[in-house]
């Protein structure tokens, strides 16, 4: 048994697990999107290098990876912390931020920003998709990369004596590459050692989130400690979703806020409504999968800040669990989603 057993590990330290309150598990405070940039619908290039207006709000809701600037959200350290007082006061007690090597994480930032408001942060340790990888971290062997994880939880990462408290998220695409593959083999491992959560960042594809639980089980990884993040742009088909429900892992739905016509990453995807999530979760629950769900808005680009207009960290608190509730998902039933399931993912074996 470690020290960090029977715990969770946030920014500010180990803390209780009856502490953490409602909790998002799928945010981002404090990175950059620059990797995943996509050049604007041919015509829009003026719109694009001049987005913050009002006029221009509902183009940047459907490109918001068009434009450079929408991709700091690193330069949005106030409005955040701002907005990080408004979750707080809307019942938030708990946000996992998911920024890993490769998206700018920044762990100074998020101890001062956890200091600042009250609300426990916990961060993120290992890496985000294969364009990310450097040269020098495709190069590395599964165990060197096992090391550096364990070492992101355990001593601190990036330089600093900072904590991560989950594995992730992990990215990967679709198809996964070699270097995503051994990433996520170094995750499963570094969970053996550790008894942590991890979180994953699957590739577009319906078979992505199981072809992914495929290579963890076979390192070793534990699936039912184990959150598949995006699943609400990922699995369309009922029939399809319970099959890889019976796999065991948390079930994410964390694009809540996220409404648009072309989802430019993978054009065969429709995006869903906040609506059509809903209903989804409704039928999760009604599968008897009420233990294994968990949900986000994955906030990583400026214009879903409630400063531009967007939706803001406080969303599902204010406005999603309302409409859970009037679709049939019982009060009992979102304490689950917001606050005892997360808990039980979170804590260390
Ligand atoms: C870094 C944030 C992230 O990866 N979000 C997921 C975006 S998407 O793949 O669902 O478009």
């Amino acid at each position: 048994m470690s020290q960090l057993s029977g715990k969770v590990q946030t920014v500010l330290g180990l803390m209780d697990p009856d502490q953490l309150g409602r909790t998002m598990t799928h945010e981002h405070l404090t990175m950059s999107f620059e990797c995943c940039y996509f050049p604007p619908p041919v015509g829009d290039e003026a719109v694009a290098e001049n987005p913050f207006h009002m006029r221009h709000m509902h183009w940047l809701r459907q490109n918001p990876y068009s434009c450079h600037e929408n991709l700091l959200l690193q330069q949005e350290t106030s409005a955040v912390r701002d907005e990080l007082l408004v979750y707080r006061k809307a019942g938030g007690g708990t946000i996992v931020e998911n920024t890993t090597t490769g998206l700018d994480r920044d762990l100074p930032t998020l101890k001062q920003l956890a200091k600042e408001t009250g609300v426990h942060i916990i961060a993120g340790a290992g890496y985000y998709v294969d364009c990310t990888h450097t040269e020098a971290t495709k190069k590395m062997s599964v165990e060197k990369l096992t090391d550096i994880i364990v070492s992101e939880v355990l001593h601190g990462a990036d330089g600093t004596d900072i904590r991560c408290g989950v594995i992730g998220e992990i990215g990967t695409g679709w198809p996964i590459t070699e270097s995503e593959t051994k990433v996520l083999r170094a995750a499963a491992h570094a969970q053996t050692q550790l008894g942590c959560p991890v979180i994953i960042h699957p590739g577009r594809n319906p078979a992505a989130p199981a072809e992914v639980v495929r290579i963890l089980q076979e390192a070793g990884g534990d699936i039912s400690k184990t959150v598949m993040s995006h699943l609400d742009r990922t699995i369309f088909d009922d029939g399809e979703l319970l099959e890889f429900a019976k796999l065991g892992s948390y079930l994410e739905y964390d694009l809540f806020g996220t409404e648009m016509l072309n989802y430019p990453y993978n054009m065969e995807v429709d995006m869903p409504s906040d609506c059509q999530r809903v209903k989804t979760l409704a039928f999760l629950v009604k599968e008897g999968y009420e233990d294994k769900i968990v949900v986000a808005h994955d906030i990583h680009t400026k214009n879903r800040l409630t400063k531009y207009g967007g939706h803001g960290y406080s969303h599902i608190l204010k406005n999603i669990v309302p409409k859970m509730l009037m679709r049939g998902i019982s009060q009992h039933q979102v304490d689950k989603i917001l606050i005892d399931n997360p808990k039980r993912w979170l804590t260390f074996k």
